[in-house]
C-alpha cells in the first residue's frame, strides 16, 4: 500500500433542518491508502452515506477537512465517482449509449468513446447486449451497465452506496466476484457502504464500524485474508463473528437493523 489517497481529518458534519442543528458526524479521522478497499458498516442513520458524500465532494465538512491525493476536496470531481443501489440508467438509451454518454465530457473522438464504452461493457460481460435497452435487462445486468459506466470514466476511486442491495443473493455473489476481478485489472480504489456483513468481509481490506448519534468511527477491522476469499472457511467466519459481536448481535434485546 502506498501513500494515503484519502485523508479525513477531524471531520464534523452538521445538517440544519427545521431550525435545528443535527450533528451527523463527529470527529471522523481516517486514512485510505491507494489500492485499499474500505467497507463502511453501521446502523441505519449513523452517517455512512454522508461520509461517502464527503469523500466524493458532494457534501463539505462543517469542520475539519478531506484531502484527496493531498488536495483539499472542495466539490465533486471525476477522480471519485458514486455508484448507487439504483442504477440510474437512461431508459430511452441503449446499453452502449448509456456508457458513451458518461464519456461525453472527455475530449475524445466519437470513435474512441465507442471503443472505450465497448471495452468496459466487455469487462462486465455485456458484449452481447450493447444495443439492448435497460428495461430488457435483469437487475444484475443493469447494475453491470452502471459499473461499466462508472469505470469507463477511469476514476481513481469508486464510491459505492449499497450497490448490490437490490439484487438477489446469487447475483450479488456473482457481481462481488466480478468486481474483485475488475478491480485487480483496473486498480480502482473502492469505498463501499453496505448493510451486508458478508459483503464487507468478502470485499474489504478494512472494515470501518460506525456508531450512531452522532456518527463516529467505533472500530476499524483489518481483514487479513487473501482474495478471492472462501465464505465457508473458518477464517472468514472468524471475521464475520468478530463484526457480529461488534454489534452485540447475540444479545436478545438489541434492536438490530442488518440484513445478514
Ligand atoms: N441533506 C440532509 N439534510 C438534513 N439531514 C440529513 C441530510 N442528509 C442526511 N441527513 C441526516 O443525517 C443522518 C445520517 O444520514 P445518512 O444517510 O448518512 O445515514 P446512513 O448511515 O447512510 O443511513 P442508511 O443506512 O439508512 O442509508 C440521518 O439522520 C439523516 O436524516
Amino acid at each position: 500500500m502506498g501513500e494515503p489517497l484519502v485523508q479525513i481529518e477531524h471531520v464534523h458534519k452538521t445538517f440544519h433542518k427545521n431550525n435545528e442543528n443535527i450533528n451527523v458526524l463527529k470527529d471522523i479521522n481516517l486514512s485510505i491508502a491507494d489500492g485499499e478497499t474500505i467497507a463502511i458498516l453501521g446502523k441505519s442513520g449513523c452517517g455512512k452515506s454522508t461520509l461517502l458524500n464527503l469523500i466524493g465532494g458532494f457534501h463539505l465538512p462543517s469542520d475539519g477537512q478531506v484531502l484527496f491525493d493531498g488536495e483539499k476536496v472542495t466539490g465533486p470531481s471525476r477522480r471519485a465517482i458514486m455508484l448507487f443501489q439504483h442504477y440510474a440508467l437512461l431508459p430511452w438509451k441503449t446499453v452502449l449509449a448509456n456508457v458513451e454518454l458518461a464519456l461525453e465530457p472527455e475530449q475524445i473522438s466519437a470513435e474512441k468513446r465507442r471503443e472505450r464504452a465497448e471495452r468496459y461493457l466487455h469487462l462486465v460481460g455485456l458484449s452481447n447486449n450493447l444495443q439492448q435497452f435497460p428495461s430488457e435487462l435483469s437487475g444484475g445486468m443493469q447494475q453491470r451497465v452502471a459499473i461499466a459506466r462508472a469505470l469507463a470514466t477511469r476514476p481513481e476511486m469508486v464510491l459505492m452506496d449499497e450497490p448490490f442491495a437490490a439484487l438477489d443473493t446469487f447475483t450479488r455473489y456473482y457481481l462481488q466476484d466480478e468486481l474483485l476481478k475488475i478491480q485487480a485489472q483496473e486498480s480502482t480504489n473502492i469505498v463501499l457502504v453496505t448493510h451486508d456483513i458478508d459483503e464487507a468481509v468478502y470485499l474489504a481490506d478494512r472494515i470501518i464500524v460506525m456508531d450512531a448519534n452522532p456518527g463516529r468511527i467505533r472500530r476499524t477491522v483489518t481483514i487479513n485474508l487473501p482474495k478471492p476469499r472462501d465464505r465457508s472457511h473458518s477464517n472468514f467466519q472468524h471475521y464475520r463473528k468478530l463484526i457480529l459481536d461488534e454489534f452485540n448481535f447475540s444479545r436478545q434485546n438489541d434492536d438490530i437493523e442488518y440484513n445478514i
